[in-house]
């Protein structure tokens, strides 16, 4: 791994490929009837292809708001987003940058009177994809979830993770470039949660998808990525940008190793000062 980021990264931080995704000033102000709330302002972020990059912040301080204006649910008040160099052009982005990308959101979203398969199957009929090489494309991340056993069941009839497992391999179906992803497992419970941890990070060793992961968890984010975005509030903007130079595969029994705690205390004070800075 070291060694392929290597090849991404040049010296002195120059990457030799251009970014996957760029954000550039981006700004993002919600208008209400009592007040203008400012979500993010001037966000400047570069994503790698192969990149596993974690925004980690506060409650309410722009992270979803990134994720649903790179979705175009929302559109940035000023500055420019751009997928692979092609602009996302509010409200009218092309269908064909729309599948470069699949979202993970909080909850899993699935529709109750469809089964798993059909659920994870969606994205396909979404973006036209059919035929024999798809179908076979659903199995094999049915198989790799271990959900086999379970994709005739509804939702209703599996549990939480499972539901949570079947929203992101829906998310990877079409075989998306890019995976954006919501604080996918904030709903569950601290062991599943590792567990699912664990089980993306081996998705993302075979398949080297570019990832954004949002959560407010600073262990999850030194265990996942190779770069932090850390976040601050009101307003909603990074305020410091961590490599993680741990080695890979990253496993659990890290976590208790030093280097792994240094960079959970770095992180944890970076958020602690700017939260104590904004109280005063
Ligand atoms: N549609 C909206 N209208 C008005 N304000 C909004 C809207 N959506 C978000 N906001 C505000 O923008 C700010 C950022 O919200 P956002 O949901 O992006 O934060 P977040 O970091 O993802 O929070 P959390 O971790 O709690 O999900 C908050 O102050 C929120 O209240």
């Amino acid at each position: 791994m070291a060694q392929k980021m290597s090849q991404l990264i040049g010296s002195g931080g120059d990457h030799v490929q251009d970014p996957k995704i760029k954000l550039v000033d981006v700004t993002k102000v919600f208008k209400t009837r009592s007040k203008d709330i400012v979500a993010v302002r001037d966000v400047n972020m570069e994503v790698h292809p192969g990149d596993f990059v974690a925004i980690l912040g506060p409650s309410g301080c722009g992270k979803s708001t990134i994720i649903r204006m790179l979705n175009d649910i929302i559109q940035p008040s000023s500055g420019e987003m751009y997928i692979d160099g092609q602009e996302i052009v509010g409200g009218k982005t092309s269908k064909e940058l729309m599948k470069k990308m699949g979202f993970i959101f909080q909850q899993p979203n699935l529709f109750p009177w469809l089964t798993v398969r059909q659920n994870v199957s969606l994205p396909l009929k979404v973006f036209g994809l059919q035929g024999k090489e798809w179908e076979q494309n659903v199995d094999r991340l049915i198989e790799m979830a271990g959900l086999k056993e379970y994709e005739h069941a509804y939702p209703a009839e599996i549990s939480g993770g499972m539901m949570q497992k079947a929203g992101v391999i829906r998310a990877m179906v079409h075989e998306p470039e890019i995976l954006l992803m919501d604080e996918p497992f904030g709903a569950l419970d601290e062991i599943t949660r590792e567990q699912l941890d664990l089980e993306l990070l081996a998705i993302w060793e075979q398949t080297r998808k570019t990832i954004i992961f949002i959560t407010h968890e600073v262990e999850e984010a030194v265990l996942l990525a190779s770069r932090v975005y850390v976040m601050a509030t009101n307003p909603g903007r990074i305020v410091a940008e961590v490599e993680i130079d741990l080695p890979r595969p990253r496993t659990l029994e890290m976590i208790e190793h030093e280097r792994f705690i240094t960079y959970e205390m770095e992180l944890t004070s970076m958020i602690g000062k700017v939260e104590l800075r904004h109280i005063k």
